[in-house]
């Protein structure tokens, strides 16, 4: 997990309103609030969360919501029994012997979060069944964690002082996922983590990739265009995260960016055709080809 932490902060840029936005959050999980990132596939809510999670100065948990999580994924169950033995030999002839017998309980990820004070991310939470996600109700609103379904002295665990807690959802994202229950919305600070601007998204590619700014600007503009074509047919584009592996491809593979160059094409088709087609409902997968290649070379010979 560290080294998750280290990696991000090595490539994660920070442009003034993300800066602003990350401030806020900071702001906000000092006071004890949760926070929520939401907004579509690749725009950032991850890297934000990990990056914030890093400005807290806790260790990191990281969380993966799905719907096979269950609480005992989160605090932990009983394993096994630890057996003490006692025997008496005092008088030779009476043999005394007592056997004790205790459950052991192992502790989950999200109990030694809230014991330990760490700052958890939890990641597309709505992936995760309600039921498992009431877990956090408690933590944020009782500042007591439940310890359901374990047969211990214990019931709850007071959450330490320290522990602070960063959701991210996608809201577009239907399938596999769940509504999630307004009790626990009630209790979050939800942000909503916009597209990055264009100057960004070059900036970003170019940090990440080292293409070159007129390769960057062909390649931001092109996605630009085929979002907002996306977005005219009520639907979301591809994200940041193409407009990376274009380029990172590309530069690692030596493919010439260029609308010409018979490999960038396929490298465009094999990365977006699929969003693209499924998007704007061309009749065949040869017309979403002809559309994307035309508007390269249009953006090409306008640069
Ligand atoms: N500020 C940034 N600086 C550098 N890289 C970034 C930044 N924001 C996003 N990225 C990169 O863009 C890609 C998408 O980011 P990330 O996974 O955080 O998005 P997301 O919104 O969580 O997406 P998803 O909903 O699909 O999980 C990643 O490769 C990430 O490293």
């Amino acid at each position: 997990m560290e080294k998750l932490q280290e990696r991000l902060n090595n490539e994660f840029i920070l442009y003034p309103e993300l800066e602003d936005l990350a401030d806020r959050a900071v702001d906000y999980l000092s006071a004890r609030f949760p926070v929520h990132f939401t907004g579509p596939s690749g725009v950032g809510k991850t890297s934000l969360a990990l990056y914030v999670a890093s400005r807290m100065n806790r260790p990191l948990t990281f969380l993966q919501g799905n719907y096979e999580m269950r609480n005992e994924d989160l605090i932990g169950g009983m394993s096994g029994y630890t057996s003490n033995k006692t025997v008496d030999n005092f008088v030779r002839s009476v043999r005394k012997q007592e056997e004790k017998l205790t459950e052991n309980r192992v502790d989950g990820r999200l109990v030694r979060a809230v014991k330990n004070g760490h700052t958890v991310v939890y990641d597309e939470f709505t992936r995760s069944k309600p039921e498992t996600n009431n877990l956090f109700l408690s933590v944020v609103e009782e500042g007591i964690l439940p310890l359901y379904g374990i047969k211990d002295e214990e019931s709850h665990i007071p959450v330490h002082p320290d522990f602070s807690i960063i959701f991210t959802s996608n809201p577009e994202e239907y399938v596999g996922t769940y509504r999630t229950q307004d009790a626990l919305q009630d209790r979050m600070i939800t942000i909503d983590v916009d597209t990055v601007d264009e100057r960004t998204e070059a900036y970003i590619l170019k940090d990440r990739t080292e293409v070159s700014d007129r390769e960057a600007a062909f390649i931001i503009t092109f996605m630009k265009k085929i979002r907002s074509k996306c977005m005219e047919n009520g639907e979301v584009g591809p994200g940041l995260r193409s407009s990376i592996m274009i380029g990172s491809i590309a530069q690692k593979a030596k493919i010439e960016i260029n609308p010409d160059n018979e490999r960038f094409q396929k490298l465009i088709f094999d990365i977006i055709e699929f969003t693209i087609h499924r998007n704007l409902g061309y009749k065949s997968k040869e017309q979403t080809r002809n559309y994307l290649v035309r508007e390269m070379k249009k953006l090409w010979g306008g640069n």
